[in-house]
Formats: C-alpha cells, structure tokens, sequence
C-alpha cells in the first residue's frame, strides 16, 4: 500500500459511513423502537481483572482488513463466535464494516445466535465507525452488548453524547484512544471502558511503545484494554505484566482456519 493511500484510509472509511448513516435512517425509521435492552448490565465488571487475576482476552471476528488484507474464512462466523467463547475470551468483537473489514451488523445477529444456542453469555462488542446514534440503534437491535467509539474521528462534544448513546442504546461504550490528548478527552466522559489502539488509524503504522505508556496512564477506576498488535504469546505475556485489565486479539486468531490450539495457548500467557 502506498503512503498516500494509508493517509487516507480512515478519511475514505468515515466518508463510506455517512451514506450507510442515511440508509440506517431509513431503515430504523419504519420499525418501532426496541425497548431499550439491559445487555450492558455487568459487561464492564466481566472486563476488569481484579489483582493478581489473568489478562483477559477480547477475540475479534473480521474477514480482512486495511492492513492484513484477507484473513482466513475456513470457519463460519458462528462455529468461530463459539470456539472463542469455548477457550475463554472475555468478549468478542465483531467488526460491522462492510467496505473494508467485510462484516455487517448480520454477523453480529449470527454471533448472538450461535452463542445462545449453546447458553454461552460471552459478550459481544460491536467494532463500527460510530458517528450517529442510529448506528448504536443498530448495533443493540442486532444483539451486541459493547459499542466501540473511536476518539479521533469525533468531535470532543460528540464522543460525551455518543456515550450517553450508546447506554441508552443498552450498550456499553468502549472508548478508543491512539494519543495521550486522544486520552484526555476519553477520560472527560463518562466512558468505564477506555482502549489503547497501538496502531494509528492515519497511518496504519504500530507504535507499541507509545501504546505501553498510555495504558499505563489510565487511572485506577476505568477498565483499560491495549487494542491491536499482538502477535505472539511473548507480546501477551508483556501486555499482562502491565496495567491493562485486558487485550484484544485480531489478525494473530484470524490468520488460523482454526482458532482454537493457538487461542489455549494466548489465554495461558495470559
Ligand atoms: O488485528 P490486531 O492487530 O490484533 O488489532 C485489531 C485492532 O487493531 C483492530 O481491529 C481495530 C482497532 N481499532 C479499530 C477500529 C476500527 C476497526 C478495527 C479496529
């Protein structure tokens, strides 16, 4: 990928939203409101790590990305949605992004199903580009109980309103942060979860160091979670040793047709 294309990744994914913006409009427009769900309820708690407990592990479902490009499909949503949930991640995020991740709101609906049918409550965070509430109407309607929320691609005073959104959604907001100014104004919601993305969104590139150092400055009283870039059982251990209550796996589970060998052994570094 060129250095001009990788500039513009996050620009051209928020300008694909705001089409999908006006088309869920429509959409939500003929149904009746859902009553409001309590799927939050206890979701942030079931991601803190009480003291001397291990990491927890958020396993994440997409089928390509901007910077892997394809990853594997060998296994359906669902079979992949309960060999997660089996080996013992804390939650699963489902990336909604058609265009660029190749997922949907469906696959968030199929997650839900494949995880009732076998009483596994794992809960389910919804991984979108967030910009309008009607989104987190969407998510919540397709059965996720945890909405991303993305700093850098909001104003200050949208990120405080698409906070109190999402829990009137029945959501659980996570709040995403790649810089320590991103992290202030995290902290001046009320958002309980608070995620470091290693990679920056602009760029695509990793920055591991800077990521260590923000997670390390979350304040006791949020739920800090590191959000991309590990690769091996080493960079868990690592995560682990630090202040993170917990730490999202991506591209390293989506490489393998089949999850679950390499997933035991991440949650034992863990
Ligand atoms: O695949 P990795 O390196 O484990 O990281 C996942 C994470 O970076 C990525 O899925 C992500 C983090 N923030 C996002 C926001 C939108 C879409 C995707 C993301």
């Amino acid at each position: 990928m060129g250095e001009a294309r990788r500039e513009r990744v996050l620009d051209a994914i928020v300008a694909s939203k705001r089409a999908e913006i006006e088309a869920l409009k429509l959409e939500l427009a003929k149904e009746s409101p859902a009553a409001p769900g309590a799927r939050r309820e206890g979701v942030a708690e079931r991601l803190a790590r009480p003291s001397g407990a291990p990491l927890r592990l958020l396993t994440e479902i997409k089928r390509k990305s901007p910077s892997a490009g394809a990853l594997s499909t060998a296994m359906g949503v669902d079979d992949r949605a309960r060999a997660y949930a089996r080996a013992g991640a804390s939650a699963i995020s489902v990336l909604c992004d058609g265009p660029f991740f190749g997922g949907s709101y469906e696959d968030v609906t199929r997650v839900r199903a494949a995880l009732e049918s076998e009483g596994l409550s794992t809960p389910i965070l919804a991984k979108e580009f967030i910009l309008d509430p009607v989104q987190l109407r969407r998510a919540s309607a397709a059965g996720a109980d945890l909405a991303l929320l993305i700093v850098r691609i909001v104003s200050p005073e949208q990120l405080g309103s698409l906070v109190t959104a999402a829990r009137d959604a029945g959501l659980e907001p996570l709040v995403e942060v790649a810089t320590e100014a991103e992290l202030r104004i995290a902290l001046a919601t009320e958002a309980r979860l608070i995620g470091v993305n290693a990679r920056d969104l602009d760029t695509l590139r990793m920055d591991p160091a800077r990521a260590a150092s923000l997670v390390a400055a979350i304040p006791e009283g949020r739920v800090a979670l590191h959000l991309s870039g590990l690769k091996t059982p080493d960079d868990v251990r690592a995560v682990a040793r630090g202040r993170a209550d917990g730490a999202l796996l991506g591209e390293i589970l989506m490489r393998q047709d089949d999850p679950t060998a390499l997933l035991a052994e991440l949650v034992a570094a863990a």
